[in-house]
């Protein structure tokens, strides 16, 4: 069982390689723009894809590999007040949209999460950053599901396992980070 794991994540590694990398350096530049520009960067997904989210978002304020400035990163995870308050009064979807609708900037860039693409919390969230006028980038599996019409750029990972799919999305993160290490 354990060398299947191994060699499922291998061969979803490999697909990544050979499809993904052309988009993968598109997102750097998404974020390395967004930086220089000193934008703001939301990120936004649920369960594994919240952690995901947050893990990003503290290399930003923390720091990655590189010592270097803090950057303006932020997960619409986090915030329990406000989820609890927007979802009880407004319905769980509407969560990291209205965070969004708040907080959001034109010309920020936000990062949602979602392995099926389909998560309607993180649709509105895409739909409600680009009536903001945020650059908008979708990381997603299987087919990308309704990210495809809702983002800027939707990374899909080529494969119908959620853990395999997650697995690539915090590596995509971390090559993410890595670009933006580099300009410093
Ligand atoms: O981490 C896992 C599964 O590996 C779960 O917590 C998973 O993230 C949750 O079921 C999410 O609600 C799935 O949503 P999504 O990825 O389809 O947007
Ligand atoms: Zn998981």
């Amino acid at each position: 069982m354990v060398k299947d794991e191994l060699f499922a994540h291998q061969q979803t590694l490999q697909r990544v390689i050979d499809t993904l990398t052309g988009d993968i350096e598109t997102a750097c530049q998404m974020v390395v723009t967004a930086v220089k520009a000193d934008n703001m960067i939301f990120l936004a997904g649920n369960g594994g894809s919240a952690a995901d989210a947050q893990h990003i978002a503290a290399e930003f304020t923390g720091r990655f590999v590189k010592e270097r400035r803090p950057l303006r990163g932020i997960a619409l995870s986090t915030d329990t007040s406000a989820i609890t308050a927007i979802a009880n009064d407004y319905g769980y979807d509407q969560v990291f949209a209205r965070q969004l609708e708040g907080l959001a900037r034109p010309g920020d860039l936000f990062i949602g999460i979602s392995t099926s693409g389909n998560s309607q919390g993180v649709i509105n969230a895409f739909i409600s950053a680009k009536k903001m006028g945020c650059i908008t980038l979708g990381l997603s599996g299987r087919d990308g599901g309704k990210m495809n019409s809702v983002c800027d750029l939707n990374i899909v990972i080529p494969t119908e396992v959620t853990s395999r799919i997650q697995e690539m999305h915090i590596l995509i993160g971390h090559i993410l980070c890595k670009a933006v290490d580099d300009m410093f």
